[in-house]
């Protein structure tokens, strides 16, 4: 294959967890023809029934799409290879492991380790939730996903690989596999861990001590509810890149406690937290835009039903559009909060409007 073919179907998908499921669902709406293939029959059939494709397809696939935990991906991209004509792509969160292990295999097979119908890549969205349940057919909208090919990945192959991600909604990035690998080490896989790290912490705390919890511990633990199975295989798999990282956390956190041994620690402490806030500004903004600096306000909403239809209508009428949202209601209270996350034009607008309909705003 050289010449570059639509999406056409049809399109095979192994391991209908939350991202198999996910690109299943998301093809299955554009009426491409997705075969569902799953260790796990279960899995398979109720990917089947929430409308992710069918267990039962006749016809050889167009592509095939490996979508089982990185220390399987190598070993089934390399039987599909064998099995099909099909150009080949994964879905794992790391990408050199599953190239070197399809590599070898491909290799013992006495295929020369070709491996030009396959290219990896690497959809950077999803969730701490697993299995086929957790699947949605916009999980990939606006998000943006890695292409990684390899050396001797056909031009055409990866084309069909780009036009993957585009029929999920994404935009795509191409990258070598080892930039690929260094670019997650910093934006996914150390994230994961210090949400780890941090949430860890919390297991020996007291009831009444957790009771304080409020939207930040929330933000910074979210991801540590995670599958611990799938990301011992990813930090397995990218150890040298998360290695490098590791280390210069373990020299600040160093730093930090002699500061903090010391008398006068402002310094010290300052140029921590003002080295994060030039990091968290890098931060690109959602659908992979540059990061907007957006201005939180806060409305005190009752906890009744009804209560953030007229939040969201009022809003409206102030005519500011609603960037990011979130609640905070603490159980048991008969209030809770909202964050409304607007560019900074419209707060003014925004603030008069709410406060004379009766909120109780602040910023
Ligand atoms: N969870 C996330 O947020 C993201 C995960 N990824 C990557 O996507 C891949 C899948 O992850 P999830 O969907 O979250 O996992 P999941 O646990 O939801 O689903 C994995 C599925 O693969 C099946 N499976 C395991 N070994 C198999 C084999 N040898 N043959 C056939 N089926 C097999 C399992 O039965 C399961 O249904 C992983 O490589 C992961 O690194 C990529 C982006 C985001
Ligand atoms: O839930 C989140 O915010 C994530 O970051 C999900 C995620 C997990 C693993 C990946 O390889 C890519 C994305």
């Amino acid at each position: 294959m050289t010449e570059t073919a639509a999406l056409r179907g049809p399109v095979r998908i192994v391991g209908t967890g939350l991202i198999g499921t996910s690109i299943g669902l998301a093809l299955a709406r554009l009426g491409v023809v997705v075969e569902l293939v799953d260790g796990d029959p279960d899995n398979a059939l109720m990917a089947e029934r929430i409308g992710a494709g069918s267990r039962l397809v006749q016809l050889e696939p167009q592509l095939v799409v490996v979508a089982v935990p990185p220390d399987h991906v190598g070993t089934v991209i390399a039987e599909q290879l064998e099995q099909t004509d099909a150009v080949v792509t994964d879905a794992a969160s790391v990408k050199g492991k599953p190239l070197a292990d399809a590599k070898a295999l491909a290799e013992a097979a006495g295929r020369g380790g070709d491996l030009t119908r396959y290219v990896g890549s690497h959809p950077m969205a999803g969730s701490e939730r697993n299995g086929p349940l957790a699947g949605r057919a916009d999980l990939f909208e606006g998000a943006t996903w890695a292409i990684t090919p390899h050396e001797t990945s056909d031009p055409a192959a990866v084309e069909l690989v780009r036009r993957l991600a585009e029929a999920c909604g994404a935009r795509t990035v191409e990258l070598s596999v080892p930039d690929h690998d260094l670019a997650v080490a910093r934006v996914s896989h150390l994230p994961q861990l210090m949400s780890s790290l941090a949430a860890g912490t919390l297991v020996d705390a007291p009831t009444e001590h957790l009771e304080l919890s409020g939207q930040g511990v929330r933000d910074v633990t979210r991801i540590a509810a995670s599958d611990p199975g799938m990301w011992t295989q990813i930090v397995a798999a990218n150890s040298p890149a998360l290695s490098g990282l590791l280390e210069q956390i373990r020299d600040e956190l160093d730093r930090l406690l002699i500061a903090l041994s010391k008398e006068k620690t402002d310094d010290e402490v300052t140029a921590v937290l003002r080295r994060g806030v030039s990091g968290a500004v890098r931060v690109p903004g959602k659908h992979g835009t540059p990061h907007i600096e957006l201005v939180p306000v806060l409305v005190t909403i009752p906890d009744r039903p009804g209560q953030l239809a007229r939040l969201f209508a009022d809003a409206a009428a102030s005519g500011a559009n609603v960037e990011d949202l979130r609640i905070d209601h603490s159980p048991g209270r008969p209030v809770g909060e909202v964050e409304l996350a607007v560019k900074p034009a419209s707060v003014e607008q925004l603030v008069d409007v709410l406060t004379e309909r009766g909120w109780s705003v602040h910023r």
